[in-house]
C-alpha cells in the first residue's frame, strides 16, 4: 500500500522500461529511488494501444518487487479484470469512469479485493464523476496526456484542474492522494506539485535516460524546492 508518510510519491511508469528485461529494470529504478510501480494496462480498445495484463503484473511479483503496484487500467469494460489484478499483487488499481457502467460498484469490487481504488480523469472528462464516490476513493489519477501512449507533452490546462480536485480533496477531508499522469519531467514537477498533486508518474522522462537516480533526485530536489 501506499507510504501516506510521504509526502510526494514518484511513480515510474513501466511503459517505457525495457519490457526484455522488464524484472531488472523495475528493480533498477527503484533501487534509484523511485516510490511506486506504475503499470499501464491498454487494451486497444478503450485506448488504441496494446500493452501487459496480470500475467506480467504477478511475474514482477514472483521475480520479487515488493514495492507498490500502481495498476492503471486503461480498458473496457473493466470488472472481470479487477479479481485478476488483485490476485496477480496490485496494489492500487485505477479505472476511467467512462470505461464502466457502474463507478461505485466497480469502486468498490476494487476495495473488496483489499486494493486502494482510483477514477482517473483524461484531459476533457470532467471531475463531477467524483460527486458521489470521495468516500469509496483512495487515489484521483488526472491525465496530463491524452491516454495510450507514452512520451507525450503535458498539456497545461491540467494544472487548473489538479487545483479543482485538490480543493475537493480538501473539501471532502479524506486523505486521498492526487496523482498526475502524463509528460512529467523535472521542468514542470516543481508546477504540478505546486497546483496540488503528490504522486507524479514519469515514464520517459525517467527511463529514456541512462541514469534514473539523477532524475529521481533532480525531481526530489524541485520537490523540495515548494516545500
Ligand atoms: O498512462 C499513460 C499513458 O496513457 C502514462 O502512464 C504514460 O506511460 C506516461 O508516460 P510519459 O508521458 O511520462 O512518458
Ligand atoms: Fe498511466
Amino acid at each position: 500500500m501506499l507510504n501516506c508518510e510521504q509526502k510526494y510519491l514518484i511513480a515510474p511508469s513501466i511503459l517505457s522500461a525495457d519490457f526484455a528485461r522488464l524484472g531488472e529494470d523495475v528493480d533498477k529504478v527503484l533501487a534509484a529511488g523511485a516510490d511506486v510501480v506504475h503499470f499501464d494496462v491498454m487494451d486497444n480498445h478503450y485506448v488504441p494501444n496494446l500493452t501487459i495484463g496480470p500475467m506480467v503484473c504477478k511475474a514482477l511479483r514472483d521475480y520479487g518487487i515488493k514495492a507498490p503496484i500502481d495498476v492503471h487500467l486503461m480498458v473496457k469494460p473493466v470488472d472481470s479484470l479487477i479479481p485478476q489484478f488483485a490476485e496477480a499483487g496490485a496494489s492500487i488499481i485505477t479505472f476511467h469512469p467512462e470505461a464502466s457502467e457502474h463507478i461505485d460498484r466497480t469502486l468498490q469490487l476494487i476495495k473488496d479485493q483489499g486494493c486502494q481504488a482510483g477514477l482517473v480523469f483524461n484531459p476533457a472528462t470532467s471531475l463531477s464523476y467524483l460527486d458521489h464516490v470521495m468516500d469509496k476513493v483512495d487515489v484521483i489519477l488526472l491525465m496530463s496526456v491524452n491516454p495510450g501512449f507514452g512520451g507525450q507533452s503535458f498539456i497545461p490546462q491540467t494544472l487548473e484542474k489538479l487545483r479543482e480536485a485538490k480543493q475537493r480533496i480538501i473539501d471532502s477531508g479524506r486523505d486521498i492522494r492526487l496523482e498526475v499522469d502524463g509528460g512529467i519531467k523535472v521542468d514542470n514537477i516543481a508546477a504540478a506539485a505546486e497546483a496540488g498533486a503528490d504522486m507524479f508518474v514519469a515514464g520517459s522522462a525517467i527511463f529514456n535516460q541512462p541514469n534514473y537516480k539523477s532524475v529521481i533526485d533532480e525531481m526530489r530536489q524541485q520537490l523540495e524546492s515548494i516545500k
